[in-house]
């Protein structure tokens, strides 16, 4: 089963307080953003990589693709103001895919099992994201005050790489793009046009590189002290 990936990487990082793209950082000696890359360039069903990055980091993006010998790469593509128009710019650019791969390129812990299991079931049902079981109780809140606990049995929290047929995560990027509504996944967008999202069972470890603390279990997962 073939199927592309396209993946984000055009952010700010911000909320990480690196003072750079936090895809740019070292985690044990290799850039973040190649983590990411490396598991696709390994797995035999990924066929082409499509990165969304920022222009201005363009020459740095295509130096350390080159170094870490990056080789399935098929389009480096601009990014948008948001996450969603950089995923539309990396869609634009697929060509005779059946199904594609949208992966956040600060989530470097992903597996191949993982991934083989939501193409399965995208193939399948037309849309398939990873998602584990949240948790804690979750209160909604208003101002200062709670307004009602959240019932727990039906939260799940959501992962990428979400998995679409193409023809669908296209017409669901273009019909939010037409409508101005910014999601914050991609399946969100499937959902508002009445598409099936299969829930695939995620992984704890499959984490998004987003604040300082992050980095803390990156590392303790990169020394082995973070078992399945
Ligand atoms: N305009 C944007 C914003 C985000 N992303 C990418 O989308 C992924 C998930 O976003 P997030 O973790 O929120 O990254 P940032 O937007 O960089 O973080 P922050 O919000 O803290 O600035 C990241 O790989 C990020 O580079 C992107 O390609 N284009
Ligand atoms: C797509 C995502 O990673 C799913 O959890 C997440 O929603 C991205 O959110 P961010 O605010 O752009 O980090």
């Amino acid at each position: 089963m073939r199927y592309d990936v396209v993946i984000p990487a055009a952010g700010q990082g911000k909320r990480m307080k690196a003072g750079m793209n936090k895809q740019l950082m070292e985690l044990q000696n290799e850039p973040l953003i190649v983590r990411t890359l490396k598991v696709f360039e390994n797995d035999e069903w990924c066929r082409g990589i499509i990165v969304v990055i920022n222009e201005a980091e363009r020459t740095q993006f295509e130096q350390l693709f080159s170094r870490f010998h990056i080789k399935k790469i098929t389009a480096i593509v601009g990014g948008g103001k948001e996450r969603q128009h950089s995923v539309y710019n990396g869609l634009q650019a697929i060509k005779n895919s059946d199904i594609v791969l949208i992966h956040d390129g600060a989530r470097p812990f992903v597996t191949i099992e993982l991934i083989h299991q939501l193409v399965n079931e995208a193939k399948e049902h037309g849309a398939a994201i990873p998602a584990v079981r949240v948790k804690d109780t979750v209160k909604k809140v208003r101002g200062q005050f709670v307004e009602e606990t959240v019932e727990r049995s039906s939260l799940w929290a959501v992962q990428t790489p979400q998995a679409f047929h193409v023809s669908l995560a296209l017409r669901a990027h273009e019909q939010a793009q037409k409508d101005g509504y910014i999601g914050t996944d991609d399946a969100s967008l499937v959902e508002r046009i009445g598409g099936k999202v299969k829930i695939v069972e995620g992984d704890y470890r499959n984490i998004k590189l987003t604040t300082p603390d992050d980095l803390l279990f990156a590392e303790a997962i990169l020394s082995g002290w973070v078992s399945s």
